[in-house]
């Protein structure tokens, strides 16, 4: 390795005193003026990372959804997935090392992990458009270079593209063509032959109304436009000409606020849609007739979508075992709908894409979503094999149609992923420091129906996220006001005592 290279670049990306980050549920994420240390460092991770796998790594500049001024970092995995759980220890170990100490860390992974240090190193980046990305991933450019590493840099992407990037990469593209036109040309097509295959009454005209967030959506739907069919009309809103990233829009505020996007007016019945900041998220609503808000967040999707597979499943007459991954966040009614109605199992792990993506991973087909509106399928390679074999092979039509309209699903789908004082358990439902906490939780939930609560910390944002369930809106709202106050008392809450929800 070349430490004189190393430590000269690093010279120009120096730690502030003192900061300390951890590789959170989506990599690092903090403001934008404390990361190009960390940019620097995990650019030179990532060549380490892809001389180990022999494989080409990505790295995403993004914050997401959290507000313009942050920035942060996730590293992509060969086949396109998280970054390993063992890598991130190493990765805050890094993010964290004094100036001296970055040396010897890169030689301790490199001997715990055996990287054959002549191996070729190959690094895809990306960013979103926050104003501070495009300076940050040079600095991620900076560490790849130190080290020796070749990099592709695929400027303004969105997160799914640049894990499909990586994903085709190491696939000697049989996933699909490593350039952005690749992916629209990809997916354009699986969905034009899905929707002619599915079509319904109605569908002649199909208008979707996005919220682009204010972030990478909008400029990358305007390059996929001229792919997709021409029935289908998109109407862009928050393209990012007038306002802030995610300000007052995108998935996370109308998944939160239950209510739409600022600049997005809806006629009843409308279809629409919300991104988050580095699109990776997605959540659908409308409006009725009486004017009524519904939210189809990413526990309908998942719904929706396991009912549209199972059926197919029924028709091609096959056994896949199939099943639906969810985190603590889903809503309990949700939950109970798709074991008890629809007979589909279903798993829960802790909050983040990493954690669901892991455990879908188990099944033939394990659809994953996070009530937000993370979430793909993944079908496994068998599952993918027999359904290709058949959608080509089969002699009976119905069966044969069935398969094919499967093989466009798999297709369609973009497999591939993309306040530490109270720690939790049971797939972060329950608490188990600081004491009493949970117990009190439990007493407070006592005293409302169908009711559910837990609190954990982020992994992105510097605060304490409180979820609360009832039969009615309010009773949700004052059993979350009732938890927030039991964390702020205590879990050693700063500030003014949390307010009620208004
Ligand atoms: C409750 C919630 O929505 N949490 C989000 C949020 O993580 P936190 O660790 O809760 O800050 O951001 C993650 C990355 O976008 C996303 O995966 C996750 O679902
Ligand atoms: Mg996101």
């Amino acid at each position: 390795m070349d430490f004189e290279a190393v430590a000269k670049y690093s010279a120009l990306h120096l730690k502030p005193a003192g900061l300390s980050l951890q590789y959170g549920t989506a990599g690092f994420r903090t403001k934008a003026g404390h990361l190009d240390h960390v940019m620097y460092r995990m650019g030179l991770l990532a060549v380490l990372r892809s001389r180990q796998t022999k494989s080409t790594i990505g790295v995403m500049v993004t914050a997401s959804h959290n507000p313009e001024e942050d920035n942060g970092v996730k590293l992509v995995d060969p086949l396109g997935e998280m970054l390993t759980s063992a890598w991130e220890e190493y990765a805050t170990r890094l993010a964290n090392a004094e100036e001296q100490e970055i040396q010897s860390i890169l030689t301790e992974i490199c001997q715990k992990e055996a990287v054959k240090l002549h191996q070729y190193a190959s690094v895809f980046i990306g960013r979103d458009t926050r104003p501070s990305s495009e300076k940050l991933s040079q600095s991620v450019i900076d560490g790849v270079s130190a080290l020796g590493g070749q990099y592709h840099d695929y400027g303004l992407v969105t997160t799914p593209q640049l894990h499909y990037m990586v994903c085709c990469q190491n696939t000697q593209e049989h996933y699909g063509k490593a350039t952005v036109e690749g992916y629209y040309q990809k997916l354009s097509k699986a969905f034009g032959e899905l929707t002619k295959q599915a079509s319904s009454s109605g569908d002649d005209q199909m208008c979707l109304k996005i919220d682009c967030a204010n972030g990478i959506g909008a400029l990358k739907l305007k390059e996929m436009e001229r792919n997709l069919p021409k029935k289908l009309l998109i109407h862009l809103y928050n393209d990012g000409t007038k306002e802030k990233l995610n300000h007052l829009c995108g998935a996370d505020f109308v998944k939160v606020h239950q209510k739409p996007p600022l600049g997005l007016e809806i006629k009843p019945n409308e279809r629409c849609c919300s991104f988050d900041g580095d699109a990776d998220r997605i959540v659908y609503y409308y409006n009725d007739t009486a004017g009524h808000f519904h939210l189809v967040d990413g526990d309908k999707i998942a719904t929706l979508i396991s009912t549209f597979i199972k059926e197919l499943l029924m028709k091609i007459g096959q056994t896949l075992k199939m099943a639906v991954i969810q985190t603590a966040y889903a809503n309990g009614s949700s939950t109970r709908y798709l074991e008890e109605t629809m007979k589909v199992p279903v798993h829960c792990t802790k909050t983040g894409v990493k954690h669901l993506h892991h455990k879908a991973q188990e099944f033939d087909i394990g659809v994953y979503f996070e009530a937000n509106g993370h979430g793909t399928v993944l079908f496994s390679k068998a599952a993918e094999e027999k359904i290709r074999h058949m959608a080509k092979e089969e002699k009976e039509n119905q069966k044969r149609e069935a398969a094919k309209m499967l093989e466009n699903t798999i297709d369609l789908i973009n497999q591939i992923a993309d306040r530490r004082v109270i720690d939790t358990t049971d797939a972060e439902r329950r608490a188990v420091t600081p004491a009493g906490l949970q117990e009190k939780i439990d007493e407070l939930v006592k005293k409302y129906r169908v009711s559910r609560a837990f609190v954990r910390p982020s992994g992105t944002e510097d605060v304490v996220r409180v979820y609360s369930e009832a039969d009615t809106q309010e009773n949700a709202d004052s059993l979350a006001h009732e938890v927030s106050l039991a964390v702020y008392h205590l879990a050693g809450g700063i500030g003014e005592p949390p307010q009620p929800v208004c």
